[in-house]
């Protein structure tokens, strides 16, 4: 019986086009950034990205069966500037990682070179109704993704991590009843970021999203690479730990990543 893995049942990311075409598309993700090939864009830095996160806009956390999902309903938390054309809200945050021992599990890559993580912090465009209306809109979201790198322990990332083992299945969902501010997750220095047309990294692949990869990569310490890992899912051989939830990147085709530095 193939189960709902879609990293695991059948050819996993390299067969998706078979149920959604899209993923051949010429505006999916990730994709690799290759630094000799970005563009600076003097016009991101002359209208910065606001950033703008509250301590009370986290309310749950839920275990989707492909990551787990922190989720906001937007409350003070807002992106505008740098490459967006209007407000986006702050809808959910989840990640993306490998398995014990290798180097790759983020999702877009720098000069070929992965990360053991990646974290995406998912943002609507208010000009449409609500997240759902707009999810397949070209200009519908907008996603932070931030490298996760092994260094010092991240005290923030942990509390939400203690929440783990209360969503040990798909579907399994926790109230956040603690203050948590998705600042917390944000790389010290924000400012540096690449920004390029893209999609969702897992089906739908919906072309609607603009990325902004932040440069500066987050450390959290090896054992909270871990613990990502403690979280659980299906697949064709029986519930497990979840892991390689990430999508290898695709060709860029005739999009051009800009820099907000030079
Ligand atoms: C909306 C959404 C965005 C991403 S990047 C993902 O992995 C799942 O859902
Ligand atoms: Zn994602």
């Amino acid at each position: 019986k193939k189960r709902g893995n879609i990293y695991l049942s059948g050819a996993g990311p390299s067969a998706w086009h078979e149920e959604y075409p899209v993923a051949k598309g010429k505006r999916q993700s990730p994709v690799d950034i290759n630094t000799n090939k970005t563009k600076f864009d003097p016009k991101l830095a002359a209208d910065p990205l606001t950033i703008r996160f509250s301590d009370s806009c986290c309310q749950s956390i839920v275990n989707t069966g492909i990551s787990f999902q922190v989720t906001s309903n937007g409350a003070g938390c807002e992106l505008s500037g740098g490459p967006l054309d209007s407000t986006y809200q702050f809808a959910q945050f989840h990640a993306h990682w490998g398995a014990y021992l290798k180097t790759t599990g983020s999702e877009h890559t720098v000069d070929g070179v992965s990360y053991p993580a990646e974290l995406h912090l998912v943002h609507w465009n208010t000009k449409y109704d609500d997240f759902k209306d707009a999810v397949d809109k070209p200009d519908g979201l907008a996603v932070i993704a931030v490298f996760f790198k092994r260094g010092k322990e991240h005290p923030g990332f942990g509390k939400i991590q203690d929440l783990f083992s209360k969503i040990p299945a798909k579907g399994a969902k926790v109230n956040i009843d603690f203050e948590f501010n998705p600042g917390l997750l944000m790389p010290p220095d924000s400012e540096n970021y690449w920004t390029y047309l893209g999609s969702l990294t897992t089906p739908p692949l919906y072309e609607s999203v603009t990325w902004i990869v932040m440069k500066e990569p987050l450390e959290v310490s090896v054992e909270q690479i871990a613990i990502l890992r403690t979280l659980l899912w299906e697949t064709p051989n029986g519930v497990s730990q979840m892991y390689n939830n990430f999508r290898p990147p695709v060709p860029l085709r005739d999009r051009v990543i800009r820099a907000s530095f030079g």
